[in-house]
């Protein structure tokens, strides 16, 4: 941890090379996230009031960087690169660098240890197995070691031993494995932070998660160079980046005349021991934990991402633009990748639920249906159920040699809970959701169990057949889809029924296109036998009315697919008139 004495170091450094500290502001060492600041006394920012301002030649962006590094020649592509590497070398090579001494109070109080978790122990990275933020490690450290390798390239800087024998493990260098995380994890643990050599690539993703943490835009420079091919380059801002994160604070640097950048702080007032917070822009804790390593369990900002891994037909066939929208992720051809944030204060993604609509349609519905779209919540709320799981089912694991520390522990189990609280409320809002849909088409419903209870006649047949007392009796004895079949036939033959009922409709329409082949019959016929002539006989006045052929079974049975839509919370069927449903995106 960084010491009070080179905390002070660095704001004297800072201050005796023109920077200005406003008086109402000081700095400690605190437990929980390092360096902080604090007002002093209770007060109200002026507007535009700069509480620090730091001349230009203090901060380290890619113009030193280019004088250490000159073959890289202002290649905008790699500028943030070059800088990195210039932090490494600042960091941890010998004196002679560019500007080293100069900077020396500043780089003090950059953190040799990070609490980010590419610098966790192997044992702690594996308790994220299976979660989006490993898999987001493995992506950025394959990445890095790529743009570190090409960085080294251009400039012609030879690899340490060490890292020529890490890379030497796999076939090509690196160039194209996939390095596993736990490898990665491995070797990095292996290093000796004390010890670094500026070239490392341990020494390149330190400097890596430094930037990440503590860079700022460079266009708050106003630099008239600035196009959209460097919105992305950053620069180290020394005394404005000793303050820690919190959403939603009304914060603003600024250039003044004076080539210093300054930071104010819009709000209203402070209290005397407040601290003081910068905004790194209003983050979700999954970026909280991996650009600086700590979570907010009260972050509103938060979400759980889904996940979608999906045969590639499915969704080009879908009328959704998932690139549009901002869920595309990849597709190799075979499958599409597509991502969800579910997130605790806003509704479920449309564009989810039109998925799943989408997946749930059948070949006769050419546009979402009431049904399909029912349909499709179900199977979404499996998915996220299962992904709940996950996130339920988890415990901290540690193999005997290392031992866990404490507060990668807490880090760990908050990110676990606060996944599994949007994850319930995800299945609670996809509840809610299809109520209201099913709620405002209910007069274009007809559910089974108000069939058994409103027509006796037929129930006390099921008594008969089935010894079923009651409809649930129906669902324990597993009769369910006999009942159905026999109820849709009964009522095609039922001279009293409406004709213009949808579900007779339906079964004209069906039966005026279906072409049944032998082998239909066939598949049927096992059916069919164990029902009749047996019930013509015993209960004539419902199975001796109209025809009980097995042409009608198998008819009504396509109707039942159609229309039929069981509720999966009680499996209770409902027919459903097919009526278009619009889901707005
Ligand atoms: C830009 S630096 C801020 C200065 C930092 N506290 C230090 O000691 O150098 C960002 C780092 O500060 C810490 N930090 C920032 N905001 C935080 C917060 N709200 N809670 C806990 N730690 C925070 C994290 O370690 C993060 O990586």
């Amino acid at each position: 941890m960084v010491t009070q004495i080179e905390l002070q170091n660095c704001l004297e450094w800072a201050q005796n090379n023109g920077a200005f500290i406003d008086s109402k502001v000081s700095f400690k060492i605190t437990q929980e996230a390092g360096v902080t600041a604090f007002v002093n006394e209770n007060f109200s920012p002026k507007p535009d009031q700069a509480l620090i301002r730091v001349p230009e030649s203090l901060l380290v962006t890619s113009q030193q960087a280019l004088l250490e590094f000159s073959q890289a020649d202002n290649r905008k592509r790699i500028l943030n690169s070059v800088t990195q590497l210039y932090l490494s070398k600042l960091k941890f090579g010998s004196d002679n660098v560019h500007l080293k001494s100069f900077y020396q109070p500043y780089l003090d109080v950059l953190p040799l240890r990070l609490p980010q978790p590419y610098f966790w122990s192997t044992d702690e990275v594996m308790n994220l197995h299976g979660t989006d933020v490993y898999l987001t490690m493995r992506n950025t450290l394959n990445e890095l070691l790529k743009e570190w390798k090409e960085l080294f390239q251009v400039l012609s800087i030879e690899h340490t031993a060490q890292d020529m024998q890490f890379l030497s493990q796999f076939h090509d260098g690196g160039d194209s494995a996939v390095i596993s995380l736990e490898q990665f994890s491995e070797y990095i643990n292996a290093c000796e932070l004390e010890a670094l050599e500026w070239n490392s690539f341990v020494g390149y993703l330190w400097s890596y998660c430094i930037f990440n943490s503590r860079a700022f835009p460079r266009v708050v420079l106003n630099k008239a160079d600035t196009d959209s091919s460097n919105l992305n380059e950053g620069f180290l801002f020394p005394i404005v980046d000793l303050l820690n994160h919190k959403n939603d604070v009304p914060v603003k640097w600024e250039m003044n005349e004076n080539n210093e950048l300054c930071f104010m702080s819009h709000s209203p007032v402070f209290n005397a021991q407040e601290e003081l917070f910068n905004n790194y822009g209003n983050i979700s804790n999954e970026k909280c934990l991996l650009n600086y390593g700590f979570w907010d369990s009260s972050n509103k900002y938060d979400f759980s991402r889904l996940t979608l891994k999906l045969p590639s037909t499915l969704p080009n066939s879908s009328p959704i633009d998932f690139n549009k929208s901002g869920n595309f992720i990849s597709d190799d051809g075979d499958t599409t990748i597509l991502q969800f944030n579910l997130r605790p204060l806003e509704m479920v993604p449309p564009t989810l639920i039109a998925l799943f609509a989408h997946l749930s349609k059948l070949k006769s519905e050419e546009t979402p249906t009431v049904r399909s779209v029912l349909e499709g919540i179900d199977q979404l709320t499996s998915v996220v159920s299962q992904r709940l799981l996950f996130f339920k089912n988890f415990k901290a694991r540690t193999s005997s040699s290392q031992k866990l520390r404490p507060h990668v522990i807490k880090l760990i189990k908050m990110y676990y809970q606060d996944n599994k609280k949007i994850l319930n409320s995800t299945v609670e809002k996809l509840s809610v959701l299809q109520k209201k849909i099913f709620n405002a088409n209910k007069e274009f419903s007809l559910s089974f169990k108000t069939i058994f209870k409103n027509d006796k006649i037929f129930a006390n047949s099921l008594l008969l057949i089935f010894g079923a007392i009651n409809y649930e009796d129906l669902i324990t004895k597993d009769c369910l889809n006999d009942a159905l079949l026999l109820w849709i036939v009964k009522t095609i033959n039922d001279k009293n029924i409406k004709q213009d009922s949808f579900i007779v409709q339906a079964f004209k329409e069906v039966s005026g296109s279906i072409v049944i082949e032998k082998q239909d019959v066939m598949e049927y016929l096992p059916f069919y036998k164990k029902y009749f002539p047996n019930l013509s006989e015993r209960i004539p006045e419902i199975y001796n009315v109209g025809d009980w052929g097995i042409r009608q079974f198998i008819v009504a049975d396509t109707v039942i697919d159609r229309l039929v839509w069981i509720r999966k919370s009680n499996k209770e069927p409902i027919f459903l008139m097919k009526k278009v449903h619009d889901i707005q995106i």
